[in-house]
């Protein structure tokens, strides 16, 4: 298990953001160790869904410090974030649903690429290059997420299942020193669970870091390193799974009276 003491890849403190009357977050921070799975959960409307907007460019905080690998960087806008290197996919699936598989996860990669607009109009040796190795690495990034051999449907013909590996394909195209996962799960019946534990898991073997925000309690528990607890945009909790399942203040968000 990843322990808190290595390089940090993402730290972020006194993240607050209010919506007229409501406080949804309120001095939230974390730290995420290089190679971590972290995760971030709560009952219903606790702020995950803000805070992973907050630290990706789609709201604007009222306050926070943002670094990434030890740099600071400003979430002001989506593109912003992900040349920075934070990639992300959306609890409601986000991909070009007529473009395939393979076009999908290419799209992911033209972040990193250096030909420009005068490469791609007059087909210059460097941008056919270029176009050539984005599409290999696109294949082998089907490959890896296990969806290889559906590399030419378009994306909206894939299972639901299928679909989610492959946004996680296209986050991974963009080389990010983040990965943060929007209810991955969400949707998924038990095999495809269990499918998507193990590429988790893979992920976090070759070195990469992972936030992720999931409603269901018993995967993330077996997969993090270690968890954030929001309850009312506040931070109850933080530590391992087994700290935080111990934590009286876990057990009433969960378990109290309110029941929200
Ligand atoms: N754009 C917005 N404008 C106003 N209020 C918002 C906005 N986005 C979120 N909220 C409110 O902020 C609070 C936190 O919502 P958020 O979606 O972050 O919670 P969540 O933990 O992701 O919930 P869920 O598990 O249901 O997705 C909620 O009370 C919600 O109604």
């Amino acid at each position: 298990m990843a322990d808190t003491s290595k390089e940090a890849v993402l730290k972020v403190a006194g993240i607050s953001k209010r919506f007229g009357g409501l406080q949804a977050l309120s001095d939230v921070g974390i730290t995420i160790g290089r190679g971590q799975v972290y995760g971030l959960i709560g009952p219903n409307g606790a702020g995950k869904t803000t805070f992973f907007n907050v630290i990706t460019g789609l709201y604007t905080p009222d306050s926070g410090t943002f670094e990434l690998a030890g740099r600071p960087y400003e979430p002001t806008a989506v593109h912003k974030v992900a040349k920075a290197g934070i990639a992300r996919t959306f609890q409601n699936i986000r991909l070009f649903a007529d473009m395939t598989a393979l076009e999908n996860v290419m799209v992911g990669r033209h972040i990193r690429t250096h030909s420009g607009l005068f490469g791609a109009v007059f087909r210059t040796k460097g941008f056919r290059d270029e176009e050539a190795a984005i599409r290999r690495r696109a294949q082998e990034l089907l490959d890896y997420v296990g969806i290889g051999r559906f590399a030419d449907y378009k994306a909206r013909t894939l299972s639901y299942g299928d679909q989610r590996r492959l946004e996680i394909a296209r986050a991974l195209a963009t080389d990010p020193q983040l990965i943060a996962l929007d209810e991955p799960a969400a949707g998924m019946n038990a095999t495809e669970k269990v499918q998507l534990r193990e590429l988790i898991d893979r992920i976090r073997n070759d070195d990469r870091t992972i936030l992720l925000i999931e409603h269901d309690v018993k995967l993330v528990m077996g997969l993090c390193d270690r968890v954030t607890v929001l309850d009312y945009g506040k931070q109850i909790a933080e530590g391992t799974p087994a700290e935080v399942q111990k934590n009286e203040k876990v057990i009433e968000a969960y378990l109290g009276a309110g029941g929200h």
